[in-house]
């Protein structure tokens, strides 16, 4: 009875588990822009990423993920509110049952059908999982998806999901820049949080990008034929696998990209 997002298993029941789910530095966040600090000392986001790190897609049962080689830095992360270099390790995304919810992160309460995550990990330390420990070990870049027309980007990925439909199915995935599932615009907001799934682990720089990407309504259908469930189990589709930001807002808001 691991965690997921169902009524029995899910944020509501993670503290039981994780008690840091409690803890001062918890992701997701609603985004206030007008209250983000101003921070001229931010560099721009640099994303210099190899397709041919691309390794597989992967139905792990909470989402789906792609996967990257990660043992060089030739799909990295620099800039930004961090100082060296991350290694892109995957990513992944999360969305709702319908296209009124799915995002983690909010801005002024508004939620967005989809957000995608790419996950990196300092090199100053040796592996991701050492570093996803570490208070700056981990750097994800969030991008929002909003309705609108159908994003051409996305089809590679959805053109997968029949081979990873039940949970622990995978498949091979090569030769895909992630540099393109990318809004024109680079500018963002930054915090210090969490992963927004248990672990909960509080090593996270987050960067969520400012400017959303489209997703038509077809396409989110897509996302929602995804199981929970494995091959054989009672079907269960994927979807609403979000966590909300806390109710009350917290502590300190964003900091904005100059
Ligand atoms: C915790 C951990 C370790 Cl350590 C390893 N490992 O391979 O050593 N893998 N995982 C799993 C992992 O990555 N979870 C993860 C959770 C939330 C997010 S999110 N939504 O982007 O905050 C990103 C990732
Ligand atoms: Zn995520």
């Amino acid at each position: 009875h691991g965690w997921g997002y169902g009524a029995n298993n899910g944020p509501e029941k993670w503290g039981e588990d994780f008690p840091v789910a409690n803890g001062p530095r918890q992701s997701p966040i609603n985004i206030v822009p007008k209250e983000a600090q101003y921070d001229s000392t931010l560099k721009s986001l640099k994303l210099k990423y190899d397709p041919s790190n691309a390794k597989g897609i992967l139905n792990n049962g909470h989402s789906f993920q792609v996967d990257y080689e990660d043992d060089a830095n030739s799909s990295i992360l620099t800039g930004g509110p961090i100082s060296g270099t991350y290694r892109l390790k995957q990513f992944h995304f999360h969305w709702g049952a319908s296209d009124g919810k799915g995002s983690e992160h909010t801005v002024n309460g508004i939620k967005f059908p989809c957000e995608l995550h790419l996950v990196h990990w300092n090199t100053k330390y040796p592996s991701f999982g050492e570093a996803a420990s570490q208070p700056d070990g981990l750097a994800v870049v969030g991008v929002f998806l909003k309705i609108g027309a159908a994003n051409p980007r996305l089809q590679k990925v959805l053109d997968a999901f029949d081979s990873i439909k039940t949970k622990g199915k995978q498949t091979v995935f090569a030769n895909f820049d992630p540099k393109t599932l990318l809004p024109g615009s680079l500018d963002f907001w930054t915090y210090d949080g969490s992963l927004t799934t248990p672990p909960l682990l509080e090593s996270v720089s987050w960067i969520v990008l400012k400017e959303p990407i489209s997703v038509s309504p077809v396409q989110m259908a897509r996302f929602r034929g995804l199981l929970f469930t494995g091959e054989g189990e009672a079907p269960c589709c994927m979807v609403d696998n979000y966590r909300p930001p806390p109710a009350s807002e917290g502590p300190s808001g964003p900091r904005l990209l100059q």
